[in-house]
């Protein structure tokens, strides 16, 4: 028994799948959704099959739940008379831990809690691995096997997986989030929309790629921006001002604090 069921075909879900089809193609590959209008629109959108529980259970070796944690209890329920120690569940639910899965599940099925991000559409995902107590390093491997081509892998002690959850998982909010607050201050600057837009992308992509690349320290990059009684210093004393260092470690806090919350209970 080969192959892959996506069970919930949503934002990550279909992150996930579209990569995994743009590297193998579609064959072996079949979405549980839910929404039946959601699941014709993913297997006409990347040529993949659809199927309820039971038989992707039967077809597929690794199950990968893609629903939200509120969702993840009911969907354990529904899945746990057809998955066992053969197959290898995928949890990409921010919070749930582990042992609130495999509790669920029949004694030995293997689990792996990985938190991924939306970048794994333009294959620059990060994907990060924890396993449970039933996972061995096989299980792991062909975690990170399915993973890798749609972006990085790292595997961490689940212990810091609310962290990294905070980071990572949510960290493409908060860069979208700051560019959107850049293109209005061009606005407010009166350039075209269009053009703050492409000017504000192009930084961020320039930035994103030197902070990859250089080995150096933000802080050093940040220094080489900012003349002396320049326009950067300027700027960068209102953001001082406006408390947005502190700011973002309080956010960042928060979605840490959400994912503890979300692994708890069932709301
Ligand atoms: N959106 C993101 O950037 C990330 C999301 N996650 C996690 O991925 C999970 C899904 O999040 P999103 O994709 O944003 O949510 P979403 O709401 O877009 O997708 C969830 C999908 O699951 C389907 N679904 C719910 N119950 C189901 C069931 N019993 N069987 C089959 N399908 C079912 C829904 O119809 C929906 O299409 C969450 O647990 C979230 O914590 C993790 C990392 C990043
Ligand atoms: O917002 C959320 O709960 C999910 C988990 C990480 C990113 N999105």
């Amino acid at each position: 028994m080969g192959g892959l069921a996506v069970v919930g075909g949503g934002k990550i879900g279909e992150a996930l799948l579209s990569g995994l089809v743009r590297q193998g193609g579609g064959a072996g590959i079949v979405v549980v959704e839910r929404s039946v209008t959601r699941a014709a629109e993913l297997a006409g959108r990347y040529g993949i099959g659809t199927a309820d529980l039971a038989g992707a259970a039967a077809g597929a070796r690794v199950l990968l739940l893609a629903v939200k944690p509120q969702d993840i209890d009911g969907l354990l329920v529904q899945l746990a008379p057809h998955v066992g120690p053969q197959h290898l569940v995928v949890s990409v639910a921010a919070g749930v831990p582990t042992s609130r899965l495999e509790a669920a599940l029949p004694t030995g099925t293997p689990v792996v809690r990985v938190m991924p991000n939306t970048p794994a559409l333009v294959d620059e995902g990060m994907s990060v691995l924890s396993a449970g107590r039933y996972a061995a390093e096989a299980h792991l491997d062909e975690a990170e096997a399915l993973l890798s081509p749609v972006g990085q892998v790292r595997r961490v002690p689940e212990s810091q997986q609310d962290a990294v959850t905070a980071l990572s998982g949510s960290g493409p909010a908060y860069f979208f989030y700051l560019v959107e607050a850049m293109i209005d201050a061009g606005i407010l600057l009166g350039l075209p929309r269009d053009l703050a837009a492409d000017l504000i992308v192009q930084t961020a992509l320039g930035a994103a790629v030197m902070l990859r690349d250089s080995g150096e320290h933000p802080v050093r990059l940040r220094e080489a921006v900012t003349s002396p009684g320049g326009t950067t210093i300027a700027a960068v004393r209102e953001l001082e001002r406006h408390g947005v260092r502190a700011a973002l470690i309080a956010a960042i806090e928060a979605a840490h604090d959400r994912s503890v919350q979300l692994g708890r209970s069932a709301t």
